[in-house]
């Protein structure tokens, strides 16, 4: 039988998904590497998850061929998909990872660096491991390609737009599988004004009007809108000529807002949302308040661009599983229609509003979209 495999490095973790081909795919086997860096853990669904110490994204693609193996046995991989977070100018759908392809997402390594060649490595990975596959790649900006003109661009002269210094927008695997859910179950809201909160170790946010981007707190690179695990979030450019001016280095720039920064940097103890809300420690607190009151302004602004709310919808690792993180994102919302119901959100209901607006958590399967796209590009 035929097989699809997904992989889908974030910054954070490398997630896989293993499915029979099928016009909607059907998952044989999923899990992922999580928490990189020094002591990381693999986690297959359904089972504990399992210290396999120091991994980087290299480590954790081997790891994950290798409980692949046994899951594939009697099947042929015909298709891998890959989470490719920047397509740039040239690439919005799904698209066969041709040389001549690749060449052109290599360039584009300096605008996502925690993860665009992660992305490209699990290729060359997987093109060993599976030589007579057809390799996909599935675009995180590709969601939010029809962005207005507004939405898209900066206040620069316009050359810059023309040379592709966009507002791209990212997480957008994630923000169509949550779209998919929304026209499934919740249809009227599917017509309507979303505001989805991508909240995992990098985190988004997407207005979305009937189905389609309308704006995005990431724009250019990653590193835009919310702070997150370790980026900054939105940042006045002033604040980099005052580096640079201090004499730091591009390099030594990057690494600050990229790695050094956000959750990490403010609270000085971690860029694990569990630790902090688990410290006593002010700085902890500080780094909460920090990131839930970018959220919310940003949802109100959002809700501004939509000319009103009909539902919020929290996801990603923060969003699915932060419960207090969600009710002071909530809090004092009512005049956005948006009220909790403490208690359906501290029991991990899906929905857990209690005001005119729908507020929904929805778990995000970027896996899936990847391997829907795969799918359909073995049958085209
Ligand atoms: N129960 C929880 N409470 C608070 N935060 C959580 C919880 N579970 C996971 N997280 C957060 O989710 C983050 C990972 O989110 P995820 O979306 O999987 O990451 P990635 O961006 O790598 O895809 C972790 O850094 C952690 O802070
Ligand atoms: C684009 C991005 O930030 O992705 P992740 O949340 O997987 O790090
Ligand atoms: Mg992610």
């Amino acid at each position: 039988m035929s097989a699809i495999l997904t992989l889908n490095a974030g910054s954070s973790s490398l997630k896989f998904g293993i499915y029979h081909t099928g016009e909607e795919p059907e998952l044989l086997l999923s899990g992922q590497v999580e928490n990189l860096g020094p002591v990381a853990r693999l986690k297959l669904s359904g089972q504990q998850p399992t210290d396999i110490g120091p991994a980087d994204h290299a480590v954790a693609v081997r790891a994950i061929l290798d409980v692949a193996t046994p899951a594939l046995a009697g099947h042929v991989v015909t298709g891998v998909g890959h989470r490719i977070v920047h397509g740039g100018k040239a690439f919005g759908e799904p698209v066969e990872l041709t040389e001549a392809v690749v060449e052109q997402l290599a360039a584009l390594v300096p605008l996502a660096p925690l993860h665009q060649p992660h992305n490209l490595a699990a290729l060359r990975a997987a093109q060993v491991a599976f030589p007579g596959a057809v390799q996909i790649g599935c675009f995180d900006t590709g969601f939010h390609r029809g962005h207005p003109f507004v939405n898209d661009t900066f206040g620069l002269p316009r050359r810059f737009y023309d040379e592709g210094v966009r507002r791209y927008g990212f997480h957008g695997l994630s923000y169509d599988f949550i779209s998919g859910v929304l026209a499934r179950d919740w249809p009227d809201l599917a017509r309507g004004r979303t505001v989805i909160c991508h909240l995992g170790n990098g985190a988004s946010m997407c207005a979305v009007k009937a189905g389609r981007s309308v704006g995005s707190s990431m724009g250019f690179s990653a590193l835009d809108g919310l702070p997150m695990g370790t980026r900054c979030g939105q940042l006045d450019p002033g604040v980099l000529l005052y580096l640079l001016d201090q004499g730091m280095t591009g390099q030594q720039i990057a690494d600050l807002l990229y790695k050094e920064s956000g959750l990490k940097g403010l609270s000085e103890i971690s860029h694990d949302m569990r630790t902090l809300l688990a410290s006593e420690d002010p700085r902890a607190a500080q780094a909460i308040d920090y990131y839930v009151f970018r959220i919310r302004r940003e949802l109100g602004g959002m809700a501004a661009v939509l000319g009103g709310l009909d539902g919020v919808v929290f996801t990603g690792g923060i969003g699915e599983n932060a419960a207090p993180i969600r009710a002071r994102v909530i809090d004092g919302m009512d005049f956005l229609g948006l009220t909790l119901d403490a208690a359906a959100s501290d029991a991990g209901a899906v929905s857990i509003g209690a005001g005119a607006a729908k507020v929904l958590v929805i778990p995000t399967d970027e896996e899936r979209v990847i391997a829907r796209a795969v799918a359909s590009a073995l049958t085209a």
